[in-house]
């Protein structure tokens, strides 16, 4: 008998009431979501199932796979919704999360095909599947791929990072914070986006994340530092959407939807493979003039905000 899909609840890692997709499927049940694109897809990295197979039925009590499968639905609905954006590559691409991958891996990332999550220590990071914008991070990551395709490296890779945060922030709405609900060391989150300066970051000369070009990180970390420098350009984009001071530099800020629209376009008609900071400001005037004209408030707000971290 064929699979059916269903709406189906479970619960989260933090024991939160989710409401998601799934399908009924030869009498069990299966985190698989044929309503959006060409489907999304979770499934237990420790059952070594393949995707096609999933463990089934305890995947609804598996609080990372629940959380996982949600963050996919809400990225895919936000990219779609916002943009016209039909999953990473614009053409429907399985959505593929995996959870409990490694063995307390402080880590998620997205490898060029699917999402995977650890399960954290406990100590530095609870399970990462718990993090709306950690889904929409690595998601983002695919969207990066198949538009400018951002190297990994120095201030590309950089961006690459930021455009994640970015989305991140822009799906997990309610803060201009990364990781705020999965740290377990009691530090408030992993990135912030509107006060970089907060977070602890040893591995620069400041001790603290950079939040101005003259801050950014020169060395081989972190591959030439795209999770350091990638907070230059968040600052940035904090800035073009909520305002304020900063090095003595106002800028009106121009709210949340301008602002992703900007990104988007700047990311998906501009930016390419090598682009660095001083591409981003250009592409980012660019498509705040195409969008909303040369005189407009946005492409004033562009403008300050890259003035004031530095980067021209
Ligand atoms: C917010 C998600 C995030 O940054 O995930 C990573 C972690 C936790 C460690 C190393 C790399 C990444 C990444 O996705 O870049
Ligand atoms: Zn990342």
């Amino acid at each position: 008998n064929a699979a059916h899909d269903v709406t189906a609840f479970g619960k989260g890692v933090f024991g939160d009431k989710r409401k998601f997709e799934a399908q009924a499927y030869e009498g069990k049940f299966r985190l698989f979501d044929a309503t959006r694109g060409d489907g999304v897809v979770t499934y237990d990295n420790t059952t070594g199932t393949n995707v096609d197979v999933l463990s089934i039925n305890k995947m609804f009590k598996d609080g990372a796979a629940v959380d996982a499968h949600v963050n996919a639905e809400k990225t895919y609905d936000y990219f779609k919704e916002t943009f016209g954006r039909d999953s990473v590559d614009d053409n429907g691409q399985q959505l593929i999360s995996a959870v409990h991958v490694g063995e307390n891996w402080n880590n998620a990332s997205w490898n060029g095909r699917q999402m995977s999550y650890g399960d954290g220590d406990g100590e530095r990071f609870y399970p990462l599947a718990g993090g709306l914008d950690v889904g929409a991070h690595e998601m983002s990551h695919g969207v990066v791929q198949h538009t400018a395709g951002l190297i990994y490296r120095n201030e590309s890779g950089a961006l690459n990072e930021s455009y994640a945060d970015i989305f991140g922030a822009m799906v997990d709405r309610d803060d201009w914070l990364i990781g705020e609900d999965i740290m377990a060391d009691g530090s408030i989150a992993l990135r912030s986006l509107e006060d970089p300066s907060v977070i602890v970051d040893e591995r620069t000369e400041s001790g603290y994340s950079p939040d101005h070009w003259s801050k950014r990180y020169i060395g081989n970390l972190d591959n030439g530092g795209v999770h350091i420098n990638s907070s230059i350009n968040n600052k940035a984009a904090y800035l073009v959407s909520e305002g304020g001071e900063h090095y003595g530099i106002a800028v009106s800020g121009v709210g949340r939807e301008a602002t992703e629209q900007i990104y988007y376009r700047a990311l998906s008609f501009y930016l390419t493979r090598n682009s660095d900071f001083s591409m981003m400001r250009q592409a980012a005037i660019q498509a705040a003039t195409d969008l909303y004209g040369s005189n407009s408030a946005e492409v004033q707000a562009v403008t300050q905000a890259y003035n004031a971290v530095g980067v021209y």
